[in-house]
């Protein structure tokens, strides 16, 4: 006897998604590496995953003001609250990124498997932009897919959209960013509240516009691709970004 599923986060399981949808979807990402996609899960379970986000990182959200060798200096300023610090407050999250019926669609869309992501702190993580020049600059992931869910956005005007270079690949010891901008078109992309977005992130050259006033507030998942599991992958800007939170707390407490 097989073992009894979990059972699927509200109403993720009969939501059910116009196939006309999924195709267009299908579409941009294979265009851009970018592909819209907020009819994935229901409205009810938007708010729910906005309430919890907001409140993890009104609670535990931690100030980065860095800058990473392997994406070419470029800046991260934002406030995060981590993997582990979401799944100890919250049951929802998790179920959502463990969801078969959420990734079996996101599957659907990008033509592949879209598999859990081996090593988790990539699993999830919230971020807010909310001091004015706050950004997620240029940068390529370490997993293929990500899915991005918009929960706060300024009107475009004030950033907060993303931009993205599809067909380019990270190269750790040489990043070479400008190389990379130049290689072909910047897409850009407005968001609003609500939506969420699906993006290939190892090839897909992307960032977040700086924000020069209100708030962005988002919750990344990252997934696997089958090739991801079968190679070696280095994590060094996630944890340099968590080593250098360790090392801020360690001051703190050695300041007290
Ligand atoms: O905030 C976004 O829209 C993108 C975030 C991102 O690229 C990341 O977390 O790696
Ligand atoms: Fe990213």
């Amino acid at each position: 006897m097989s073992s009894p599923r979990k059972p699927e986060p509200d109403g993720l399981g009969q939501h059910e998604v116009d196939p006309m949808l999924i195709a267009q979807a299908r579409k941009g990402f294979a265009a851009y590496g970018f592909a819209k996609i907020p009819f994935v899960v229901p409205d009810r379970l938007k708010d729910a995953v906005a309430r919890e986000v907001r409140a993890v990182l009104d609670e535990v959200g931690t100030r980065r003001d860095l800058r990473f060798k392997a994406t070419g200096n470029t800046p991260r300023r934002m406030y995060n609250a981590r993997r582990d610090e979401i799944a100890a407050v919250s049951e929802l999250i998790p179920a959502v990124y463990d969801s078969p019926a959420l990734t079996a669609l996101l599957t659907e869309i990008v033509g592949e498997p879209v598999l859990p992501c081996p090593y988790e702190p990539e699993q999830y993580v919230a971020t807010r932009l909310e001091n004015p020049g706050d950004t997620h600059g240029w940068h390529w992931d370490d997993y293929a897919f990500a899915l991005v869910w918009v929960i706060d956005s300024p009107p475009a005007d004030n950033g907060g959209f993303v931009q993205c270079v599809p067909g380019t690949t990270w190269d750790k010891q040489n990043p070479s960013i400008n190389r990379a901008l130049l290689s072909g078109p910047t897409y850009s992309f407005e968001l609003v509240p609500g939506d969420l977005y699906l993006m290939r992130t190892d090839t897909t050259l992307h960032r977040v516009y700086p924000v020069s006033s209100g708030i962005r507030t988002i919750i990344n998942m990252g997934y696997a691709s089958a090739a991801d599991l079968e190679r070696e992958i280095s994590h060094e800007t996630m944890d340099e970004l968590w080593s250098a939170e360790i090392r801020e707390e360690a001051k703190t407490r050695s300041a007290s």
